[in-house]
């Protein structure tokens, strides 16, 4: 670990949530991500923003062990990455649903539940709780092949939740999600920071991107910037992230 990856609490040195140095990635002869190192930090709301296509679903594939990269190191909470049992730290939410159609809601949250080592009463308050955040509560007996995609969406979110982890890592969370949803889902999200979770997300919507407290864009496999909203629009001169994104990255988002 670098010593500028270390941050200084009261007098004791705490190690970043995500501590990622000289990633590289390749698929061919294309390289997706060029040597990129991102510190995240305790309780931050970190979002990543680039073009479709630009490496953000690959970056944070490799940040949860689920893709290696070629070269360069990730840590989570100061543990070397990929690891089995840090399943049971983080909760992770994919672009495209990793659920068992064929089973209920409820079955599904049954096996995530078991795999991050939840039993009992606790196991259903959580499975409770985090139905209630995504409005799903009255639907936890429907098969998912009976959902709609954006229900699909919904309870992914409820399963990366699930465990109420230290680290969210969410794949565009509110993509197909309603106005009126994707206001409580961000309300649940800033409230989970405020209790000190660590959240990176991906979006490609820019009043999200402004709710985050630092954002990286990402751009032909470099991180071409890593600031506030704020900061970023003030070097920029703009007034909005988009505005700010294109003049830093010269390219627009979606
Ligand atoms: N398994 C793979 N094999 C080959 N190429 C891949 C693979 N996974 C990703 N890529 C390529 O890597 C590049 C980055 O893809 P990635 O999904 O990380 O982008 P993204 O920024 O998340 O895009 P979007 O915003 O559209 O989700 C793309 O050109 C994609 O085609």
């Amino acid at each position: 670990m670098t010593a500028s990856s270390l941050i200084e609490t009261a007098g004791v040195r705490t190690p970043p949530v995500i501590d990622i140095v000289e990633i590289t990635r390749r698929f061919g002869n294309h390289t997706v991500l060029d040597g990129i190192s991102l510190n995240v930090e305790q309780g931050e709301l970190f979002g990543l923003l680039g073009p479709s296509g630009s490496g953000k679903t690959t970056l944070i594939k490799i940040m949860t062990g689920i893709d290696r990269a070629d070269s360069g190191t990730v840590r989570m909470l100061g543990e070397p990455m990929p690891q089995l049992r840090m399943l049971q730290r983080f909760g992770y939410m994919a672009q495209s649903d990793a659920l068992y159609s064929e089973l209920t809601a409820k079955q599904n949250l049954l096996f995530f539940a078991s795999l991050y080592g939840l039993s009992g009463a606790q196991r259903k308050k959580r499975i409770e709780a985090s139905m209630s955040v995504v409005d799903l509560l009255d639907h936890l007996d429907k098969p998912v092949s009976a959902y709609s995609g954006g229900m699909k969406r919904r309870l992914s979110l409820a399963i990366a939740l699930l465990h109420e982890p230290a680290v969210l890592v969410l794949d565009e969370p509110t993509v197909g999600i309603d106005p009126v949803l994707r206001q409580s889902i961000w309300a649940e999200l800033l409230e989970m920071r405020s209790r000190g979770t660590t959240i990176i997300l991906t979006t490609h919507v820019m009043d999200e991107a402004d709710k985050c407290d630092r954002l990286g864009l990402i751009r032909d496999g470099k991180l071409t910037a890593v600031d506030s909203p704020e900061a970023l629009k003030a070097r920029t001169g703009r007034s909005t992230i988009e505005d700010a994104f294109i003049v830093l990255g010269g390219g627009g988002l979606a």
